[in-house]
């Protein structure tokens, strides 16, 4: 860790993703104060929420580093899921700020996995993570994020992906019918459209439709708590063809990455799940791989059950950049 760079003060660190805003301060290296959640939807610029956080802390801030839910590239960002679009040279100077890091939010996730003790994971499911291996991250909130993390040359490397826009793939005639009914809206169904928060009263819908069922249309946590509660057949299904699907994609995921080191589940709705998931389809999909199923059945998966897991990685990415500046200032 970087400590000696803390003599400048706190750090503000953030994960956006199209729905929270999640803020806090590193205070010393990997302790977040202040955390605090605002709604995506009650401000109109990204600037406006950093500054409204700021204020309520009273903090002054030099270095942050902001996790956002869209591919980072070149200094214009612009969200997936959200209507937010900023630069970030401009974003820096207007907040005073001397170092602004951006960095996609599952990278941020995946850099804090590493770091994750056993209580804030659970174990769905058997294998073994291998040494040295990588190690992959899904996770389903308002979008589907993918990243990966690997260690070599004594530091973690990121994987930054927009893997929850690969095409849906069906693995039963039931979800075959729900990509039917997706295509009457869409000519390219990706696997976020379904796997994701929104998705899941896409994936309602297509099953009411598919059974000849009359079912009002109804919102993410309505179908999950009435799921959860065991009170509605249909919506007990949609979470049970949910946790399905989210297996295909962690097993794709596995495979395209050899993610060997395991594959951890993030994002806001897993959690929200607990047993259920546990207990539901996604371990048996997620080794049901033809000629990979052993290779996959060798592989852990975890649900990230630690809150704000993606800030702490974002906190470290942070001081990694600092290090490297003060590395190359030194140079
Ligand atoms: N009770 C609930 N159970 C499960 N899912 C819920 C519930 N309430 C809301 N959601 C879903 O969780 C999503 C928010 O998840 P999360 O907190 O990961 O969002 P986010 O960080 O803004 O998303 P992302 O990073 O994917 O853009 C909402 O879009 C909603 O669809």
């Amino acid at each position: 860790m970087n400590g000696a760079r803390y003599h400048d003060g706190p750090r503000l660190v953030a994960d956006i993703g199209g729905t929270n805003a999640r803020f806090a301060l590193e205070t010393a290296p990997g302790q977040l104060d202040r955390i605090a959640t605002l709604a995506c939807a009650d401000y109109l610029r990204f600037s406006d929420a950093i500054r409204s956080y700021l204020r309520q802390c009273g903090a002054t801030v030099r270095h942050a580093a902001i996790a956002i839910a869209n591919p980072v590239g070149d200094d214009r960002v612009r969200m997936t899921n959200h209507d937010w679009e900023f630069s970030i040279s401009a974003t820096r100077d207007a907040l005073g700020l001397e170092t602004l890091l951006v960095v996609n939010d599952f990278a941020a996730l995946a850099r804090a996995v590493p770091e994750l003790g056993p209580d804030g994971l659970q174990a769905i499911g058997g294998g073994q993570a291998q040494a040295g291996a990588m190690i992959g991250v899904v996770g389903a909130g308002t979008g589907l994020g993918v990243a990966g993390v690997s260690r070599h040359d004594g530091r973690w490397h990121t994987l930054q992906s927009e893997g929850g826009h690969v095409a849906f793939s069906p693995s039963d005639a039931r979800e075959m019918a729900v990509l039917k009914y997706c295509w009457q809206d869409y000519d390219h169904v990706s696997a976020e459209r379904l796997v994701s928060g929104p998705g899941i009263p896409l994936i309602h819908a297509a099953l009411a439709d598919w059974r000849h069922a009359a079912a009002p249309s109804l919102d993410t946590a309505t179908i999950v708590s009435r799921a959860l509660a065991d009170t509605d057949p249909l919506c007990r299904e949609t979470l049970d063809c949910f946790c399905a699907m989210l297996g295909t994609v962690a097993a794709n995921v596995a495979v395209t990455l050899c993610a060997q080191g395991g594959i951890y589940i993030g994002g806001g709705v897993v959690p929200r799940l607990g047993d259920f998931f546990a207990k539901s389809a996604f371990r048996q999909r997620f080794e049901h791989k033809g000629r990979f199923s052993a290779y996959n059945a060798k592989i852990p998966t975890l649900v990230i059950t630690a809150p704000y897991p993606a800030l702490g990685g974002a906190a470290a990415l942070l001081d990694e950049h600092l290090a490297g500046q003060s590395a190359a200032a030194l140079a």
